[in-house]
């Protein structure tokens, strides 16, 4: 390491040092460590940075605003850089300005994406409806429907819930993350270079991702092309034509444009990206959120209570609400916190030497804003480990939008470009499958299994039996026997609360949800049932 870098465990030759896998993993480097520590995988090094004011200083900055240029990321454009996740400089500043001017103009995070969120959300609640009553596993409706809301923005295209080619598409999606971590191996072991290239290929999975890669690619480009054939560029439809917009502007030029990402490779690699961020990490949050609901069913009652108060039940959860569902709000960000789904958020490097909180870091030292570290602070968060949703909310109920220890989209100048959509998705999918479908565990015996699955820096839940049943549907008992576990639970926090099975009786809905409502500031943590 050179003079002045930070600390870290000891390395070895070949191998590296002790790697950062999970949370205790991370606690016990920052306890002997501190706040910026060093681990080193193979032969690279890399930076965590565990403390929010020092993730902020760092990714504010245009120093600590580079990707990593690896090669093997390139993969997808046939070794070209391109793109807007991993690239860098003045083609990443455009492309990034000219994705957020159109996201924002297409109604990311407003009403006119709304309507495209709802209309799948419909789907997705007629979905669900053929998986309640037996355990099931998550439907893969989940990740139609955070796809098809990305085409819907990309392209003005939907498919249909059943469709091959989605199936095809989402499947592709997946492997192609899970299989990218072994294209990465002689990034980090750079001597399996020197291994016989058939052995590096199987290795490295290279033949599995260029499958993946060739499909992704013929799908996008039969997408592109139909969008050619009917372009009219006096009314551009979605972010599709307004890139063709920006082509045609530079072919069109007389002057020289420099450097410009608006060009065949980079629509491509693009829309790929769009893909690859925003899929597979908006479709787990929401698995976490049913998981999460599952294993603490209080609080699902609580989410579903509030919903019935502020939605009529024949109406689906549009944005219009979302200001008056604080309990909602609050939980979603409490699944945010805890499940901390892009850990270790995505790689920065740092584009120059750089001095940093007392430490030297040369040029292209790998840096990782370590946001599990913040969701689990103890200084802001009171009992980091504990599900409760209510520390989102003031003493009236309401929700109050966390400052700091707070950032599962990342912070400064790379954090993430579709943090407004994916935030819109979360709310309008969890809101409408919430109002309509109760989630449990799928026996006593067989409790939810809340620990992650760990892909790289990615926590996503494990894949498991759930009990999925409709809400309208359920019985009498079960509903006496939920309306009476809720009494019971208000009659401990609550001094003031009525014995519960005099609720039963008669109390209305209307005074038995004031009660809930209003209770939960003397609500502690609620135990889940199943865990
Ligand atoms: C719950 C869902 C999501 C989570 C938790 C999430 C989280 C993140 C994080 C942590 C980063 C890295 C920030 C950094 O490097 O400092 C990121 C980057 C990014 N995200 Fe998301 N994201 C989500 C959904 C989406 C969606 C729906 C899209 C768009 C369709 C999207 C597009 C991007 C892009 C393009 C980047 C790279 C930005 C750049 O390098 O300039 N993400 N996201």
């Amino acid at each position: 390491d050179p003079p002045g870098f930070p600390p870290g465990p000891r390395r070895f030759p070949i191998i590296g040092s002790k790697a950062v896998i999970n949370y205790e993993g991370m606690k016990e480097m920052q306890k002997v460590y501190g706040d910026v520590f060093r681990t080193r995988v193979g032969s690279c090094n890399s930076v965590y940075i565990c403390k929010y004011r020092l993730i902020r200083e760092a990714f504010n900055k245009v120093e600590f605003s580079d990707r990593p240029s690896w090669k093997f990321i390139d993969f997808f454009s046939d070794g070209k850089e391109a793109g807007v996740v991993f690239r860098n400089g003045p083609v990443w500043v455009k492309l990034r300005r000219f994705l957020l001017r159109h996201l924002r103009d297409l109604g990311m995070g407003k009403s006119r994406l709304d309507d495209a969120i709802l209309q799948e959300a419909q789907e997705l609640v007629m979905n669900f409806k053929n998986h309640v009553d037996r355990p099931t596993n998550f439907p893969i409706s989940i990740n139609t429907a955070i796809l098809n809301v990305i085409w819907q923005m990309v392209a003005s295209r939907r498919y249909d819930l059943n469709d091959k080619q989605t199936k095809e598409f989402s499947d592709m999606m997946v492997k192609y993350q899970d299989d990218l971590m072994f294209l990465a191996l002689p990034e980090f072991f750079p001597w399996l270079n020197y291994l016989p290239a058939c052995i590096t290929k199987r290795l490295c999975r290279v033949e599995q991702l260029e499958a993946s890669a060739k499909l992704g690619k013929a799908m996008m480009e039969e997408v592109i092309a139909k969008h050619r054939e009917n372009f009219d560029p006096a009314s551009p439809r979605d972010l599709l034509d307004e890139f063709l917009l920006e082509m045609k502007a530079v072919e069109d030029s007389s002057k020289d444009v420099g450097d410009t990402p608006f060009n065949e490779i980079d629509l491509v690699r693009t829309i790929f990206d769009l893909f690859t961020a925003g899929y597979d990490t908006t479709a787990n949050m929401l698995r976490w959120v049913i998981l999460y609901m599952a294993a603490y069913p209080r609080v699902q009652l609580k989410v579903q209570e509030e919903l019935d108060e502020v939605v009529p039940r024949d109406t689906l959860p549009s944005h219009q609400y979302r200001h008056r569902l604080s309990y909602l709000e609050a939980m979603i960000h409490e699944v945010l916190r805890v499940s901390s789904i892009v850990t270790g958020g995505v790689p920065h490097v740092t584009a120059q030497d750089t001095h940093f909180a007392g430490y030297f870091l040369p040029k292209g030292t790998m840096i990782s804003g370590y946001n599990l570290a913040c969701h689990m602070n103890p200084e802001s968060w009171e009992d980091p480990e504990v599900f409760q949703p209510e520390r989102f909310l003031d003493e009236v109920g309401k929700f109050i939008a966390p400052k700091v220890d707070f950032l599962p989209f990342g912070v400064g100048k790379r954090s993430c470009l579709g943090e407004a959509l994916a935030r819109m998705e979360l709310y309008i999918f969890s809101a409408a499958i919430l109002q309509n479908f109760k989630f449990a565990s799928v026996s006593l015996e067989q409790p939810v299994d809340l620990s992650p699955r760990p892909i790289s820096n990615l926590m996503f839940p494990k894949d498991q039996l759930l009990l999925i049943t409709l809400r309208e549907d359920e019985t009498l008992v079960t509903r006496l026997y939920l309306k009476s576990l809720h009494q019971e639970h208000l009659s401990h926090r609550c001094h003031h609360a009525p014995p519960a099975g005099k609720a039963i009786a008669t109390t209305s809905r209307k005074s038995h949800r004031h009660h809930s409502r209003n209770s939960h500031r003397h609500h502690q943590q609620e135990q889940p049932t199943a865990q």
